[in-house]
């Protein structure tokens, strides 16, 4: 069987890569075909690094080569990534010093396992090697100093350069400042925005932080008045999304997607954590049992176009390594702490792919509250 260039890239107009409205040979996706008897290679240039969008082109270059041309051919796809320089409404912006990733991990609806899920891939990350700071912004209950075991310590003060500066309290190998440090716990957190927005500032900028491969944010639920703040004050690299399988938390997580991805803030979405994924016993490991509903956030993820970063499962032993201040994700072996691995793994490989893909991200320049519109979206 001889097969012909043109059959090919007819078949080839019948698809689109994700994301782009026209077909991928009219989108100049398609870059070459070549033919020999049975066999095709085609090459593919893709303007996004993300690895799900360049999966799935693969797969659907095979799957309409198969169907329209011939069953067996034998498909090669070559795949080059050749990403704008500059995304439009991206402005240049200067990095921390000694900062190389800085990820927020946010959730839409509160109490789904945010701070949770941060704390372990902090301890995760720097299980792996990784230089790892965690900012607890969560104003409205900061719990990072309960799950890290460090409720009464305090930040010291410690001269750098000639200026006093505040360092983070260290513990499972993460540098932690939380503004539960400042507060006392039986108090309430009543903060203005301006109050808590110059609370974290310092945090960020008085702070003496040292050389961070990750500097991890756990942001409050929903997108609000801080969320706004911090993304004005820093450049994020990329924000992680926390949800249950749960209509409800996926209804809020949809709407903290579309703050990330809103114009005037374009900070890219690194991927979503599918939390409290099924319920299982600990005694019974194979026993699942799917209370908040089943692969929620994971058909969310693929709706929006977003990698699934994994699920970790509702376990009792997560909550109450939490509650002792010793996260999950140091035990030995244990499935809750492979989960936690595996998402780790996957929040480094898409960091990494963003970062190849993209410039840095620059704090955004919010000059009105334009941006507040994506709580309508
Ligand atoms: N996978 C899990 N298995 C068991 N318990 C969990 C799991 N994830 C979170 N929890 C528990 O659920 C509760 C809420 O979690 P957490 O505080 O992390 O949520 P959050 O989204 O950060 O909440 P907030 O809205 O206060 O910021 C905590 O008691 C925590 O220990």
């Amino acid at each position: 069987m001889k097969l012909n260039k043109q059959d090919i890239y007819k078949a080839l107009e019948k698809i689109s890569v994700s994301g782009e409205g026209q077909n991928m040979v009219e989108s100049g996706a398609v870059k070459n075909i070549v033919t020999f008897g049975d066999e095709v290679v085609v090459d593919l240039e893709l303007t996004t690094p993300a690895l799900h969008i360049k999966k799935r082109a693969e797969v659907d270059v095979m799957k309409a080569i198969h169907e329209h041309v011939y069953a067996k051919a034998k498909v090669k796809v070559n795949v080059k990534v050749n990403a704008p320089s500059k995304p439009k409404n991206e402005i240049k912006g200067k990095p921390i010093p000694g900062i190389k990733n800085i990820v927020a991990v946010a959730s839409g609806k509160g109490g789904v396992g945010k701070s949770t899920v941060t704390a372990n891939l902090a301890v995760s990350l720097a299980n792996k090697g990784f230089k790892v700071g965690l900012l607890d912004a969560d104003i409205y209950g900061p719990s990072a100093t309960i799950m890290f075991d460090v409720e009464r310590e305090r930040p010291l003060s410690v001269q750098v350069n000639g200026k006093s500066k505040m360092k983070p309290v260290e513990n499972h190998g993460v540098k932690i400042l939380s503004i539960g440090f400042f507060t006392q716990p039986n108090q309430a957190v009543i903060w203005r925005g301006p109050m808590a927005a110059k609370a974290l500032n310092q945090m960020i900028f008085d702070a003496d932080w040292g050389e961070l491969d990750f500097l991890l944010i756990d942001l409050p639920p929903g997108t609000g008045d801080i969320h706004l703040s911090i993304m004005q004050s820093l450049p994020i690299t990329g924000a992680v999304m926390v949800s249950t399988p749960q209509n409800v938390a996926l209804a809020d997580a949809k709407k903290g997607v579309a703050m990330f991805r809103q114009e005037s803030i374009n900070v890219p979405v690194i991927g979503i954590v599918e939390n409290m994924a099924y319920f299982t016993p600990e005694e019974l490991p194979d026993n699942k049992y799917y209370i908040f509903g089943k692969h929620g956030a994971k058909n969310l993820a693929e709706d929006l176009e977003i990698p699934f970063l994994g699920e970790l499962p509702l376990v009792q032993s997560i909550r109450e390594a939490g509650d002792i201040g010793r996260p999950a994700a140091l035990q030995k072996d244990t499935p809750s702490a492979q989960a936690i691995e595996a998402i780790t793994k996957q929040v480094v490989q898409e960091t990494v792919a963003r970062n190849q893909g993209l410039p840095p991200t620059e704090a955004i320049k919010i000059t009105t509250m334009a941006g507040c519109s994506a709580v309508k979206k």
